[in-house]
């Protein structure tokens, strides 16, 4: 027995005691690297010609090789290999005009090879970054751009699915999924915590969507995050990484990661050591709990896939040797030009174009649909794109959000939103009379702005004699706000102009109202 640690034996613990005992435990920070498995968007699987389809019945798309009938052959989906080298293109990455398919073996009853062929020794796709902001300062509208370094993209097949009938103490297999294309992009351990690795995250699932080389939805288990967290101190040896996998959205990602460094944390000030093992994120309580132990580390026996041969890719047409069909061939330049805008590059041109803020254009890019929108009601009016947005992105956004529907789906078009900004923007209506005229369009599809001011009578009030003597009503009933307007605190003119607008409904003309509240109160 050991005397420092209770351990039995020959002390392993020895060094886990002292080490964090001379470790100042506060200055210990999260180191994270992130293994991305993102299912790539293609009609057919990756050596088969099944089709791809989530939720179709168990086992209805399944080929003699997806069940690994002996004497079947891989043939490589060119559709994958381009999906794979648009990703690498638009992640900064060289890609390797020759990669290698790999045997990795391991068993599970999901898998009836007994391995998954991926590529071990030479990926598609090498040294790429991914560039992802966070929004910081003490308004969250300050916009920090960071860079996560991505260290290769590999292509590999996906396994099928186990479902475990509880009842009936079973396993149940469904080869559907088994073959899909998958990229693997395994990232450097470059961010610190949660918040950084669920922005870049986000960013990609955006990425990949702007590509189409896949739908990046996590819970339907389109992309797959497998975490690797560890701590240290800056400065020193990265720590022993635990790897949490079952996260099944971005948010659950940014907890799991949080909860995992605190945890480790915790665990070295105690005295002990982390373990390198594979932990599970536990959506409900919020902890990772262990799965299985990494340490007496798995022996995948890799070895060359006999029945593929090098993957080449060429750069352009010029470089395609004879003989080899141009149709057949994956031409890189072909695939750069072909490169659609990427959500950072937009951000940055619709702050610039536009003039609205950073924090502006993140919700616009974030929401499918929601910057063709923005721009199309900015293609009818007048109204600057600075007082557009705000409706954009609260008003018809909110409400969406409120239904739970998607943009394509909102029953105001951008044209009927657009007629009724110029509404209020050529002065027919106050801004919050229009408020009330979109929610009434809201509840009416197809009603147009202006039948609606006309039916409830929303229109701007600018009769001056009336407007008169409502603001000496409001001025002779506020006699200490007068004071303080009086005494040089001309803000106080506004809850005066907002006691004015609740008697007219909003609809009182705003600029006629402030002058005549200042000639009142002057
Ligand atoms: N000390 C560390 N702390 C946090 N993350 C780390 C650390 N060391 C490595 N990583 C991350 O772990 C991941 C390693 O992934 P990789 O695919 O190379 O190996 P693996 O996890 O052993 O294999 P598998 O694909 O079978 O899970 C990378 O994302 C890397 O950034
Ligand atoms: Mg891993
Ligand atoms: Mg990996």
């Amino acid at each position: 027995m050991c005397s420092f640690c209770n351990h039995t034996s020959t002390c392993e613990g020895f060094n886990s005691l002292i080490v964090p005992y001379k470790l100042a435990p506060q200055q210990l920070v999260g180191v994270v690297g992130l293994e991305i498995h993102a299912q790539i968007n293609s009609n057919t699987k990756l050596f088969s010609g099944s089709s791809v389809r989530f939720s179709a019945p168990p086992n209805s798309l399944v080929s003699f090789f997806d069940a690994s009938l002996p004497g079947t052959l891989p043939v490589l989906n060119k559709r994958c290999v381009e999906a794979a080298v648009m990703t690498g293109l638009a992640l900064n990455c060289s890609i390797n005009r020759k990669s290698l398919f790999d045997r990795k073996h391991y068993f599970y009853a999901d898998l009836p090879s007994g391995y998954q062929i991926t590529q071990q020794r030479q990926p598609i796709a090498v040294d790429g970054t991914l560039t992802y902001s966070l929004l910081g300062g003490k308004k969250r509208s300050q916009v920090i751009r960071k860079t996560v370094n991505i260290k290769q993209i590999q292509l590999e097949q996906d396994s099928g699915k186990s479902l475990h009938d509880d009842l009936r103490s079973q396993t149940l297999i469904d080869l559907n999924r088994a073959g899909v294309g998958l990229m693997e992009l395994v990232m450097e351990p470059d961010m610190s915590c949660g918040e950084e690795a669920a922005a870049a995250v986000r960013e990609l699932q955006l990425i990949l969507q702007a590509l189409g080389t896949c739908q990046g939805n996590m819970s339907e288990g389109q992309m797959r995050v497998d975490a690797n967290v560890s701590v240290h101190k800056p400065g020193e040896p990265l720590g022993i990484r635990a790897e949490v996998k079952n996260i099944n959205s971005v948010r659950c990602l940014a907890r799991a990661i949080d909860y995992e460094i605190q945890r480790q944390i915790e665990v070295l000030q105690r005295g002990q050591t982390v373990q390198n093992e594979t932990r599970a994120y536990d959506s409900k309580s919020g902890e990772t709990i262990p799965m299985r132990d990494k340490e007496g580390l798995q022996d995948y026996r890799f070895m060359p896939e006999p029945n593929l041969p090098p993957l080449i890719v060429y750069e352009d047409n010029a470089s395609l040797p004879t003989g080899i069909d141009a149709r057949q061939a994956v031409v890189v330049q072909k695939i750069r030009e072909g490169l659609p805008e990427l959500p950072g590059v937009k951000r940055d041109r619709l702050v610039q174009t536009y003039g609205i803020l950073p924090e502006h254009s993140f919700t616009l890019v974030n929401e499918d649909g929601l910057v063709e929108y923005f721009e199309a009601v900015l293609k009818v009016t007048k109204k600057e794109p600075r007082k557009v947005i705000g409706w954009v992105t609260n008003e018809l956004l909110g409400h969406l959000k409120e239904k739970d529907m998607s943009v394509s789906h909102s029953p105001i078009s951008p044209s009927a939103l657009a007629e009724l900004l110029e509404l209020q923007e050529t002065g027919h209506i106050s801004s919050s009379a229009a408020k009330q005229v979109f929610q009434e369009m809201w509840r009416s599809p197809g009603k147009p702005a202006s039948q609606i001011i006309q039916e409830q009578d929303l229109g701007l009030v600018s009769d001056a004699a009336r407007l008169h003597s409502i603001c000496q009503k409001v001025v002779d009933s506020h006699p200490n706000e007068v004071h303080a307007i009086r005494n040089g605190n001309k803000k106080v003119l506004n809850k005066l102009m907002g006691l004015v607008q609740k008697e007219t409904k909003g609809r009182a003309d705003p600029v006629l109202v402030m002058a005549i509240l200042q000639e009142k109160t002057s």
